[in-house]
């Protein structure tokens, strides 16, 4: 999928809002459990009961690669119903990848030619040569991490090298990798008073926002700086819309929950 098209969706819409499917046997309803594929049956109903509130779905891997061979076939029924249903969705393996260059060249095939995803996040730890050939694929992108939401972003993240936050550093460096066009972001919402800072740098690229909900990070602030010409933001929500109830009608209450950041976000693009 393009940027441009992933503008008009989101403009479409009235939506920037990325739903996370981080599918926890233990959370999700009882009754669900009785069946062949209980992951797949539940993103099934969360993504028919939220499509047209969203414009991105984001597995975390982590939760399918939890329950092996089981899991990893869940993922794939869950993207290959989302590009076969919701082609117009954008698609985030959050992954977390990136090795030496012949070993990033084999997970981007992993994510974008078997199991088709958008997008798929990275580590910028190795550096240029560990996520340049993530960048290497055509109409795909790369999410990299740049300021994380959790509280051990600080550890390093923020720390200077040269008299520059890391985070900082990654963000300028990037900018000049092959293909940079291709690159996102994540930024915390989580860290909403960096977003300014972060805007100056890259002006115009999508920042992929996780923390709003479950670990409080506030819509509003993110929006006031965070936003672009383009939009330039996916905020993401995984624990707060898709455990909403862990009854029969936890459907229900995901698009309840979902409807009410997007009237939000709505209400912020009028503006
Ligand atoms: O900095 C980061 C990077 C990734 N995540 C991931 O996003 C979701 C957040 O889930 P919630 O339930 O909405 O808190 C999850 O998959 C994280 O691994 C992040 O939270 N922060």
């Amino acid at each position: 999928m393009t940027t441009t098209q992933l503008v008009t969706q989101i403009k479409q819409k009235k939506s920037f809002l990325c739903i996370g499917l981080d599918v926890d046997l233990n959370k999700i309803p009882s009754h669900l459990l009785e069946l062949d594929d209980p992951i797949f049956e539940f993103n099934k109903a969360i993504i028919d009961a939220t499509h047209h509130l969203c414009v991105a779905y984001k597995p975390n891997t982590a939760f399918y690669e939890a329950y092996g061979i089981k899991g990893w076939q869940s993922l794939e029924k869950t993207i290959t119903y989302l590009n076969t249903n919701y082609p117009e969705i954008f698609t985030i393996a959050d992954a977390k990848r990136g090795d030496i260059g012949n070993t990033s060249t084999m997970y981007a095939k992993a994510f974008f030619e078997d199991l088709a995803f958008d997008s798929v996040t990275v580590a910028p730890y190795m550096g240029k040569d560990s996520v340049e050939p993530f960048l290497a694929f055509k109409d795909k992108h790369t999410i990299m991490l740049a300021l994380t939401s959790n509280e051990g972003a600080f550890d390093f993240q923020t720390k200077k090298v040269d008299k520059k936050e890391l985070y900082i550093q990654v963000l300028e460096t990037s900018k000049n990798w092959k293909n940079s066009e291709s690159l996102m972001y994540v930024v915390g919402a989580t860290k909403a008073e960096y977003f300014a800072e972060i805007r100056k740098i890259i002006p115009n690229s999508f920042l992929l926002v996780p923390g709003v909900g479950a670990q409080g990070g506030n819509l509003q602030d993110v929006c006031k700086y965070g936003l672009s010409e383009n939009i330039g933001l996916l905020i993401n929500s995984s624990r707060g819309i898709i455990y909403a109830s862990k009854n029969k009608d936890y459907a229900l209450a995901a698009t309840q929950q979902a409807k009410k950041l997007q009237v939000e976000m709505e209400t912020i693009l009028n503006k």
